[in-house]
């Protein structure tokens, strides 16, 4: 496909550590093209060099370099993008994301604002791609909001899902150590971080509590609504001084009683769809040897075994910037697509 071809995509909150991301894995997409660039005041008028403090090990893209920032709280220029990926700070996201889906573009969102309301499907593509369909009933005029869910629920719900599926899930005690990067730039002081562990993250905990029965729940039947999966979890979170990575470590009580190898077989399977892999050593996964799989896609778990609270316990772990924000929400533009959903605009709707 040409590059005049691709879809123009706007990058909201830009300059962040997700917006580095999402232009970075956009960097010669073969269906997307970035074509503007948004964040703050502070930030509009410079050039994004200029405007950004790249943080990622690869080079800044050579085409991003010269765009000129615009700022996300003005009103977007009719025509100009069909499809936003907004990574702003979650206390703007909610008014300048629906100023954006009112002007008829789709907006996938890795902000917290809109993940729980019951208009928007909050997706994790190889899961509940079905669930993209709430958008042809939304309220945002020809436009739409699909938000990608919080950067640790997704890690959860690649790990639960198949075992939802194999034997439904009823109970989940987490406990999540995430990383600095999940705070943004310039996050936690170091020296409140360096030889430390912080057992507080605001607001995290009540969305893993929420959003995994959002996820792994029901479309109702006019696709009009989700019906929650009967879940109950229940989180604790700490940041821990890793750059990237978020671990979870995570207790299980499943319906059915299955043992040991049909829990393994559930995750082995679901491997075939999924970036998903188990490894039997003993001390993984680990943020710095794991969280690269499958181009910081996939999900590692490992060390399955009895609980004796909850039947069985497990250690996993994604990338929080790539499969938890930038990533995953690329997929789920991927997955729009593939549904139809952005097909010339307003006639895929
Ligand atoms: N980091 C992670 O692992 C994850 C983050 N998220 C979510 O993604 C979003 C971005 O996170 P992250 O990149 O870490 O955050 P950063 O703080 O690194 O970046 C925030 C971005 O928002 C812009 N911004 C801030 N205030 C305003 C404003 N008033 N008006 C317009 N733009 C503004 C900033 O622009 P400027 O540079 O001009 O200030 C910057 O581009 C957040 O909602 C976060 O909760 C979700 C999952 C994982
Ligand atoms: N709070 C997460 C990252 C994040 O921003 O999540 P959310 O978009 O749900 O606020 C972390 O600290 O690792």
């Amino acid at each position: 496909m040409s590059e005049s071809e691709k879809i123009p995509v706007a990058i909201l909150g830009s300059t962040g550590m997700v917006g580095q991301r999402f232009l970075s894995l956009l960097d010669d997409h073969p269906r997307f093209r970035v074509t503007q660039v948004l964040a703050s005041s502070r930030s509009a008028g410079m050039r994004y060099a200029e405007a950004t403090r790249w943080g990622l090990p690869t080079e800044m893209p050579a085409w991003a370099r010269d765009l000129v920032v615009g700022d996300a709280n003005a009103l977007p220029d009719e025509g100009r993008v069909r499809l936003a990926f907004s990574a702003l700070d979650a206390s703007v996201a909610r008014e300048v994301e629906a100023t954006y889906a009112e002007a008829g573009i789709f907006v996938v969102s890795n902000a917290s604002a809109y993940r729980m309301d019951p208009e928007v499907p909050l997706v994790v593509p190889e899961v509940n791609a079905d669930h993209l369909d709430l958008v042809r009933s939304q309220r945002f005029g020809q436009g739409g909001i699909v938000c990608n869910p919080n950067c640790s629920t997704i890690g959860l719900v690649l790990a639960l899902a198949p075992l939802h599926r194999a034997f439904g899930v009823e109970e989940v005690a987490v406990t999540t150590l995430q990383a600095a990067s999940g705070a943004g730039y310039p996050g936690v002081p170091s020296l409140d971080l360096i030889d430390n562990v912080v057992p507080f993250i605001s607001g995290e905990e009540e969305k893993l509590a929420l959003e995994p029965a959002k996820i792994l729940g029901t479309l109702e039947g006019d696709a009009r609504g989700i019906a929650a999966a009967q879940i109950v979890v229940s989180p604790q979170c700490f940041r821990v001084p890793v750059i990237d990575g978020h671990t979870l470590s995570v207790s299980v009580r499943l319906a059915g009683d299955p043992g040991r190898d049909e829990v393994l077989r559930a995750w082995q399977d679901a491997a075939q769809a999924v970036p998903l892999r188990y490894t039997s050593a003993a001390d993984r996964p680990q943020p710095r040897l794991d969280r690269d799989f499958s181009g910081g896609m996939g999900i590692t778990i490992g060390r399955l075994r009895p609980c004796p609270v909850l039947g069985f316990r497990f250690v996993a772990l994604s990338h929080n910037t790539v499969r938890g924000a930038a990533g995953g929400a690329i997929a789920t533009a991927e997955a729009v697509l593939a549904r139809g959903l952005l097909q010339g605009g307003s006639e895929g709707r």
